[in-house]
Protein backbone atom coordinates (compact mmCIF):
# COMPACT_ATOMS: atom_id res chain seq x y z
CA UNK A 1 0.00 0.00 0.00
CA UNK A 2 1.35 3.62 -1.04
CA UNK A 3 1.12 6.39 1.75
CA UNK A 4 0.85 9.78 0.96
CA UNK A 5 2.90 12.23 3.17
CA UNK A 6 3.88 15.67 3.85
CA UNK A 7 7.03 17.14 5.42
CA UNK A 8 7.43 19.70 7.39
CA UNK A 9 9.58 21.76 9.77
CA UNK A 10 9.10 24.43 12.68
CA UNK A 11 12.35 26.22 13.40
CA UNK A 12 14.43 22.79 12.22
CA UNK A 13 12.13 20.23 14.40
CA UNK A 14 10.86 18.21 11.43
CA UNK A 15 7.64 16.44 11.24
CA UNK A 16 5.99 14.43 8.67
CA UNK A 17 2.50 15.38 8.21
CA UNK A 18 -0.25 12.66 7.20
CA UNK A 19 -3.91 13.90 6.09
CA UNK A 20 -5.62 11.28 7.98
CA UNK A 21 -9.29 12.75 7.67
CA UNK A 22 -10.82 9.54 6.18
CA UNK A 23 -9.07 8.10 9.88
CA UNK A 24 -7.21 5.41 7.47
CA UNK A 25 -3.56 5.30 9.33
CA UNK A 26 -3.68 2.59 12.60
CA UNK A 27 -2.59 5.00 15.37
CA UNK A 28 -1.59 1.45 17.18
CA UNK A 29 0.84 0.80 15.05
CA UNK A 30 3.57 2.31 16.53
CA UNK A 31 5.95 0.26 14.45
CA UNK A 32 4.80 2.03 11.63
CA UNK A 33 5.60 5.58 13.20
CA UNK A 34 8.77 4.24 14.04
CA UNK A 35 9.89 3.76 10.66
CA UNK A 36 8.25 6.01 8.96
CA UNK A 37 10.27 8.46 11.62
CA UNK A 38 13.78 6.41 11.08
CA UNK A 39 16.34 8.91 9.06
CA UNK A 40 18.03 5.87 7.45
CA UNK A 41 15.32 3.44 6.54
CA UNK A 42 11.88 5.68 6.10
CA UNK A 43 10.72 9.59 5.68
CA UNK A 44 12.97 10.96 8.73
CA UNK A 45 11.95 13.17 11.29
CA UNK A 46 11.62 13.97 15.17
CA UNK A 47 7.71 13.01 15.40
CA UNK A 48 4.77 12.15 13.22
CA UNK A 49 1.59 13.88 13.39
CA UNK A 50 -1.72 13.46 12.01
CA UNK A 51 -4.78 15.77 11.30
CA UNK A 52 -7.91 14.10 11.71
CA UNK A 53 -11.46 15.44 11.75
CA UNK A 54 -13.38 16.74 14.69
CA UNK A 55 -16.69 16.81 15.84
CA UNK A 56 -16.07 20.55 17.81
CA UNK A 57 -12.92 21.50 16.51
CA UNK A 58 -11.63 22.68 12.88
CA UNK A 59 -9.30 19.48 13.16
CA UNK A 60 -7.45 16.94 15.74
CA UNK A 61 -3.64 17.21 15.86
CA UNK A 62 -2.38 13.35 16.92
CA UNK A 63 1.44 13.46 17.99
CA UNK A 64 3.64 11.23 18.13
CA UNK A 65 7.53 11.07 18.79
CA UNK A 66 9.99 9.42 16.54
CA UNK A 67 9.96 6.67 19.18
CA UNK A 68 6.23 6.36 19.05
CA UNK A 69 5.51 7.83 22.27
CA UNK A 70 2.74 10.86 22.46
CA UNK A 71 2.95 14.11 24.08
CA UNK A 72 2.43 17.79 23.45
CA UNK A 73 4.22 19.50 20.51
CA UNK A 74 4.60 23.08 20.22
CA UNK A 75 6.61 22.73 16.90
CA UNK A 76 4.49 20.13 15.44
CA UNK A 77 1.36 22.01 16.46
CA UNK A 78 2.29 24.89 14.74
CA UNK A 79 3.16 22.82 11.60
CA UNK A 80 0.02 21.07 11.94
CA UNK A 81 -1.53 24.88 11.73
CA UNK A 82 0.24 25.41 8.51
CA UNK A 83 -1.14 22.02 6.96
CA UNK A 84 -4.32 22.68 7.63
CA UNK A 85 -4.29 25.75 5.91
CA UNK A 86 -2.38 24.11 2.96
CA UNK A 87 -5.29 21.62 2.98
CA UNK A 88 -7.82 24.02 2.83
CA UNK A 89 -9.40 23.30 6.53
CA UNK A 90 -8.98 26.81 7.54
CA UNK A 91 -8.21 29.64 6.81
CA UNK A 92 -6.20 32.49 9.32
CA UNK A 93 -8.00 31.36 12.60
CA UNK A 94 -8.47 28.11 14.16
CA UNK A 95 -9.36 25.85 16.93
CA UNK A 96 -7.85 22.59 17.24
CA UNK A 97 -7.73 19.34 19.60
CA UNK A 98 -4.41 18.02 20.78
CA UNK A 99 -3.62 15.50 23.55
CA UNK A 100 -2.92 18.23 25.86
CA UNK A 101 -6.57 20.10 25.10
CA UNK A 102 -7.89 22.68 23.03
CA UNK A 103 -5.69 25.39 21.40
CA UNK A 104 -6.07 28.22 18.92
CA UNK A 105 -3.47 29.60 16.24
CA UNK A 106 -3.72 32.30 14.15
CA UNK A 107 -1.49 32.97 10.54
CA UNK A 108 -0.38 36.11 10.80
CA UNK A 109 2.98 38.08 8.97
CA UNK A 110 4.26 34.42 7.30
CA UNK A 111 4.03 33.30 11.14
CA UNK A 112 1.69 30.87 12.88
CA UNK A 113 0.73 32.19 16.29
CA UNK A 114 0.05 29.17 18.65
CA UNK A 115 -1.94 29.77 21.80
CA UNK A 116 -0.31 26.77 24.62
CA UNK A 117 -2.61 25.79 27.64
CA UNK A 118 -2.48 27.70 30.66
CA UNK A 119 0.57 26.59 32.98
CA UNK A 120 0.35 25.87 36.76
CA UNK A 121 3.62 27.49 37.40
CA UNK A 122 7.38 26.99 38.09
CA UNK A 123 8.76 24.21 40.06
CA UNK A 124 12.23 25.57 41.77
CA UNK A 125 14.70 22.39 41.90
CA UNK A 126 17.64 24.07 43.66
CA UNK A 127 19.06 26.36 41.19
CA UNK A 128 17.14 24.56 37.96
CA UNK A 129 13.55 24.82 37.06
CA UNK A 130 10.61 22.73 35.90
CA UNK A 131 7.77 23.61 34.28
CA UNK A 132 4.98 21.94 32.57
CA UNK A 133 3.62 23.50 29.21
CA UNK A 134 1.68 20.23 27.76
CA UNK A 135 4.96 18.37 28.02
CA UNK A 136 7.55 18.02 31.01
CA UNK A 137 11.14 20.69 30.94
CA UNK A 138 13.66 21.04 32.96
CA UNK A 139 15.47 24.37 32.53
CA UNK A 140 18.76 25.00 33.15
CA UNK A 141 21.09 28.30 32.49
CA UNK A 142 24.59 27.29 31.58
CA UNK A 143 27.21 28.97 29.82
CA UNK A 144 29.16 28.71 26.72
CA UNK A 145 25.97 26.71 25.55
CA UNK A 146 27.28 26.53 22.51
CA UNK A 147 29.81 24.57 23.41
CA UNK A 148 28.04 22.59 25.90
CA UNK A 149 27.45 19.36 26.02
CA UNK A 150 24.04 19.11 25.57
CA UNK A 151 23.51 14.93 25.03
CA UNK A 152 25.18 13.70 27.56
CA UNK A 153 23.74 16.17 30.42
CA UNK A 154 20.28 16.21 28.66
CA UNK A 155 20.21 12.00 28.36
CA UNK A 156 21.22 12.30 32.42
CA UNK A 157 18.96 14.63 33.81
CA UNK A 158 16.06 12.58 31.47
CA UNK A 159 16.66 9.69 33.22
CA UNK A 160 17.30 10.68 36.10
CA UNK A 161 15.20 8.72 39.15
CA UNK A 162 13.08 11.86 39.91
CA UNK A 163 11.77 12.22 36.91
CA UNK A 164 11.07 8.32 36.83
CA UNK A 165 9.21 6.60 35.11
CA UNK A 166 7.95 9.41 32.28
CA UNK A 167 11.18 11.08 32.20
CA UNK A 168 11.72 15.10 30.69
CA UNK A 169 12.62 16.91 27.96
CA UNK A 170 15.64 18.70 29.07
CA UNK A 171 16.52 22.44 28.26
CA UNK A 172 19.68 24.38 28.63
CA UNK A 173 19.75 28.17 28.55
CA UNK A 174 22.14 31.35 27.91
CA UNK A 175 21.40 34.77 28.27
CA UNK A 176 21.89 36.47 24.91
CA UNK A 177 20.52 39.94 26.32
CA UNK A 178 18.24 41.39 28.84
CA UNK A 179 14.71 40.04 26.47
CA UNK A 180 16.51 37.39 24.65
CA UNK A 181 17.46 33.75 25.19
CA UNK A 182 19.34 31.03 23.56
CA UNK A 183 17.66 27.31 24.21
CA UNK A 184 18.96 23.65 23.79
CA UNK A 185 17.01 20.82 23.96
CA UNK A 186 17.61 17.31 24.73
CA UNK A 187 13.80 15.36 23.35
CA UNK A 188 12.07 12.90 25.25
CA UNK A 189 11.23 10.11 22.64
CA UNK A 190 13.50 11.53 20.12
CA UNK A 191 16.43 10.83 22.43
CA UNK A 192 18.18 13.20 20.95
CA UNK A 193 19.13 16.70 20.71
CA UNK A 194 16.23 18.48 18.32
CA UNK A 195 17.29 21.98 16.52
CA UNK A 196 14.27 23.32 18.42
CA UNK A 197 11.97 22.57 20.81
CA UNK A 198 8.35 24.44 20.89
CA UNK A 199 7.06 23.52 24.32
CA UNK A 200 10.45 23.78 25.51
CA UNK A 201 11.21 27.35 24.74
CA UNK A 202 7.86 28.16 26.31
CA UNK A 203 8.67 26.91 29.39
CA UNK A 204 12.31 28.39 28.76
CA UNK A 205 10.95 32.04 28.08
CA UNK A 206 8.45 31.27 31.39
CA UNK A 207 10.99 31.22 33.48
CA UNK A 208 13.54 33.76 31.87
CA UNK A 209 10.87 36.12 31.91
CA UNK A 210 9.72 35.35 35.44
CA UNK A 211 13.36 36.71 36.49
CA UNK A 212 13.22 39.34 34.04
CA UNK A 213 9.87 40.50 35.34
CA UNK A 214 9.19 41.16 31.25
CA UNK A 215 6.38 39.47 29.27
CA UNK A 216 7.70 38.88 25.89
CA UNK A 217 10.71 36.92 25.33
CA UNK A 218 12.65 36.53 22.08
CA UNK A 219 14.57 33.12 21.61
CA UNK A 220 17.17 32.06 19.27
CA UNK A 221 17.80 27.82 18.60
CA UNK A 222 19.91 26.11 16.27
CA UNK A 223 17.23 25.95 13.85
CA UNK A 224 16.10 29.54 14.09
CA UNK A 225 14.50 31.60 15.59
CA UNK A 226 10.84 31.73 17.84
CA UNK A 227 8.76 34.31 20.26
CA UNK A 228 6.77 33.86 23.48
CA UNK A 229 4.44 35.95 24.91
CA UNK A 230 2.12 35.40 28.07
CA UNK A 231 0.18 37.27 31.38
CA UNK A 232 0.68 35.54 34.85
CA UNK A 233 -1.32 36.34 37.71
CA UNK A 234 -0.89 37.10 41.16
CA UNK A 235 -1.05 33.35 42.15
CA UNK A 236 2.14 32.79 40.00
CA UNK A 237 -0.56 30.87 37.25
CA UNK A 238 0.47 31.50 33.42
CA UNK A 239 -2.13 32.23 31.14
CA UNK A 240 -2.53 34.04 27.42
CA UNK A 241 0.86 32.03 26.30
CA UNK A 242 1.57 32.61 22.85
CA UNK A 243 4.08 30.28 20.78
CA UNK A 244 5.29 32.40 17.17
CA UNK A 245 7.63 31.36 14.88
CA UNK A 246 7.80 30.01 11.30
CA UNK A 247 6.13 26.83 9.81
CA UNK A 248 7.29 25.28 6.96
CA UNK A 249 6.33 22.47 4.01
CA UNK A 250 9.57 20.98 2.76
CA UNK A 251 8.58 18.54 0.09
CA UNK A 252 5.63 15.37 -0.16
CA UNK A 253 5.84 11.89 -1.84
CA UNK A 254 4.19 8.66 -1.15
CA UNK A 255 6.04 5.72 0.96
CA UNK A 256 5.27 2.36 0.50
CA UNK A 257 3.84 0.59 4.05
N1 LIG B 1 9.23 18.92 19.84
C1 LIG B 1 8.11 19.14 20.66
C2 LIG B 1 7.99 18.38 21.92
C3 LIG B 1 7.53 16.95 21.64
C4 LIG B 1 7.18 16.16 22.88
C5 LIG B 1 8.35 15.80 23.71
N2 LIG B 1 9.41 15.19 22.98
C6 LIG B 1 7.87 14.89 24.84
O1 LIG B 1 7.74 13.68 24.66
O2 LIG B 1 7.59 15.41 25.92
C7 LIG B 1 7.74 20.59 20.79
O3 LIG B 1 8.00 21.35 19.83
O4 LIG B 1 7.10 20.97 21.77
Amino acid sequence: MELSFYKYQGTGNDFVMIDDRDSNFDEKNLDLVRSLCDRKFGIGADGLILIRNHPDFDFEMIYFNADGSQSMCGNGARCAVAFSAFLGIIQIKTSFLAIDGPHEAILKDGLVELLMGNVSGITEKGDEYFVNTGSPHHIRFVDQIKNYPVFEEGKSVRYDQGYSPAGTNVNFLEENSPNEVFVRTYERGVENETLSCGTGVTAAALVFGTQKNINHVKIKTLGGNLSVKFKQNDQGQFQDIWLIGPAEQVFSGKISV
